[in-house]
């Protein structure tokens, strides 16, 4: 099975981060996720997160570090997940295609069903250290 490789953005505004729930109807329907999609050809990976972050949310974000990344087979498909830190630079996050978003602390966590994928990124968000939590603003 080829590798399908994905970019996902990290949006963190204080003490909060953005989630998006994935729409009925396609892939891993109604789980969490964040927002990004899949890199197309001839494009570099910050290309592609900001593609999907104006496609899907209508803002333009500054991409940062890679905060994660894992490969993840589920049963019919591999994806490696690329996690990186983002910024909005304009406009305001609006549902065009999710089912819902919404910015949450790190302690709602347990409250949302995330894509199998992201279970040991969503883990090491919740256990930040306290100094880290603090220099990452969590
Ligand atoms: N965007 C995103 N996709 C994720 C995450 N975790 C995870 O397992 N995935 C999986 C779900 C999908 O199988 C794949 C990304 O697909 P996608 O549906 O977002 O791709 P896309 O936006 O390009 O949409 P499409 O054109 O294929 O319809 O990666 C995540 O946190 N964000
Ligand atoms: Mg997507």
């Amino acid at each position: 099975m080829d590798t399908t490789e994905v970019v996902a953005a990290l949006i963190k505004e204080q003490d909060r981060f953005l989630i998006c729930q994935r729409p009925a109807g396609k892939s891993l329907a109604l789980f969490w996720e964040f927002v990004g999609g899949k890199v197309e050809q001839g494009e570099t990976k910050e290309q592609a997160l900001v593609r999907e972050c104006q496609e899907e949310l209508g803002v333009i974000v500054a991409v940062g570090d890679v905060f994660w990344e894992v490969t993840y087979h589920y049963p019919d498909a591999i994806v490696h997940l690329t996690l990186f830190e983002a910024n909005i630079k304009e406009g305001t996050p609006q549902k065009l295609e999710h089912q819902d978003i919404r910015w949450i602390k790190k302690e709602e966590i347990p409250h949302y069903d995330f894509c199998p994928a992201n279970k040991d990124v969503l883990e090491r968000l919740q256990n930040l250290p306290v100094r880290e939590t603090t220099h990452r603003g969590f």
